[in-house]
């Protein structure tokens, strides 16, 4: 049996939803149904979860809400009536999203209620439109399915029960449809995962059954060997294994979300990457191992928005418990890192920089200097990471020069190069704004 999992562009539309309900159809095995909310619909739309989220700020600024309700209402308005479906479920939504509006619950609590509204509406949506179409479907709220995650709204993480309870689901005749994106705390709190957490929903359902497959229906045919913004027809990718798709998703192929494979990958569930609107298509398989191929690397990401905070001071290397004292003040400041490259008397911190708010900045910086004494301490921000991932890299020689030369033939400078602590990747930091000219000349060297 398998897991398919639809993203947003996916239920976008009641056009798009026909496109889900055929698919589902189309093959019995697809037993539970994971979406998210609907979409971008063309490159300048808004997504409903976007639209929820800007009505809980609005509300919370004690401003008037109706011009932030009535889009949504609209939107979802267009595909019930498109769908010829009951106006009931009209009502539901618009009295979900007002009870918890006036609930008495904390600002957290409240706006992961309200986004997770979008996802709950299109579960119950394609339910009422499969069971139109002569398929019977059934609507599954997670707290029911078992999804119980951790107290962190915005962030939720999968707590380990869930997966007994959601394998008693495993004997269903009906097609089950889960929002994906929340789950519920232990005292049955609504709690989202991290932007994009569809997709953990899936994994998470998939490992929970146990699943022959985890299907995860995008726009696109296959995950692309660099991000199809960069260049045009890039080539496609039609195996990765688990460690490759987890470190390029982390590094920027926001098809899917990074934290979303390891469910998948501790059951050893294949995941396939498909496309709602070409299923037909073979799409990309994400599997624990394959075949070695003669490509040593099989995909460029890259994302900016990090900085780095720079630290030097001579003889470092023989200061015991210095790098602990330095991710003591992070820890305390409540920050996470991403990678700490270090030298003889030199060590980076490279942040995400929505981390660092700049009224941070200057209470860790001043910590640093006051408890570390170093030489010399700066933070660089607008920092882009590029990072090439294959699980060739360790057994081919020449891939750095090859990967700096690229580098240099754009122009660009490098600011930093992580290799070692991962097999499968290695990692340059430039400037943001060299970015498009840097991955280009990556993409190629690599793959033309
Ligand atoms: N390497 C890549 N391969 C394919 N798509 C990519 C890649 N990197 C980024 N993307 C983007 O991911 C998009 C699909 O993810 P997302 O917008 O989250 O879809 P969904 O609406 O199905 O959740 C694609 O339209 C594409 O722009
Ligand atoms: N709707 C949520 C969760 C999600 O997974 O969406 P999408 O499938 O559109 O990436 C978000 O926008 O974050």
């Amino acid at each position: 049996m398998k897991v398919a999992k639809f993203g947003g562009s996916s239920v976008a539309s009641a056009e798009q939803i026909r496109k889900v309900a055929n698919i589902i159809k189309t093959d019995p095995q697809r037993k539970f149904i994971v979406v998210s909310a609907p979409g971008k619909r063309f490159k300048d739309d808004e997504k409903i979860t976007d639209m929820l989220i800007q009505l809980g700020e609005a509300h919370q600024r004690n401003e008037t809400i109706d011009e932030y309700i009535y889009p949504i209402m609209k939107r979802f308005n267009e595909i019930v009536e498109e769908l010829n479906l009951e106006g009931e479920i009209l009502e539901n939504i618009k009295n979900t999203i007002y009870a918890i509006l006036e609930r008495n619950t904390t600002v957290l609590e409240k706006l992961d209620a309200l986004k997770a509204v979008g996802e709950d509406s299109s579960a119950k949506i394609l339910s009422a439109y499969l069971t139109l179409s002569g398929i019977e479907a059934t609507y599954m709220n997670p707290k029911v399915a078992g999804i119980i995650v951790s107290n962190n709204p915005g962030n939720a993480k999968i707590l380990p029960e869930s997966f007994d309870k959601l394998y008693e689901l495993r004997n269903t005749d009906e097609v089950m449809v889960i929002p994906g994106f929340f789950g519920y705390t232990k005292e049955e709190k609504l709690i989202t995962f991290s932007r994009g957490g569809s997709d953990i929903t899936g994994s998470i359902v998939a490992a929970g059954v146990k699943a022959s497959l985890y299907e995860n229906f995008t726009d696109v045919d296959s995950v692309y060997s660099v991000n199809p913004t960069f260049v045009d027809n890039p080539q496609e990718i039609t195996t990765l294994t688990y460690k490759e798709m987890r470190e390029l998703s982390y590094a920027g192929f926001s098809v899917f979300h990074d934290e979303a494979l390891i469910p998948a990958y501790k059951e050893e569930i294949p995941v396939c990457i498909k496309n709602t609107n070409n299923p037909d298509a073979p799409g990309t398989y994400i599997v624990s191992e394959k075949k070695p191929s003669e490509k040593c690397v099989v995909g460029i990401a890259s994302d900016s928005g990090f900085c780095s905070i720079y630290i030097s001071k001579y003889l470092m290397n023989r200061e015991v418990g210095f790098g602990r004292r330095l991710f003591h003040i992070l820890e305390d400041e409540g920050i996470s890192f991403e990678h700490a490259p270090s030298g003889i008397d030199d060590m980076s911190v490279i942040l995400r920089e929505n981390g660092l708010p700049i009224e941070k900045e200057k209470r860790i910086l001043a910590r640093i200097q006051n408890e570390l004494n170093p030489d010399l301490i700066s933070i660089h921000r607008n920092l882009a990471m590029i990072m090439i991932v294959g699980e060739g890299l360790v057994r081919t020689i020449g891939v750095a020069q090859k990967a700096t030369t690229a580098i240099s033939n754009a122009n660009v400078n490098i600011e930093m190069i992580n290799q070692g602590s991962s097999e499968v990747s290695m990692m340059f930091g430039i400037k943001a704004e060299d970015l498009d000219k840097a991955v280009k000349s990556l993409y190629y060297a690599f793959f033309e």
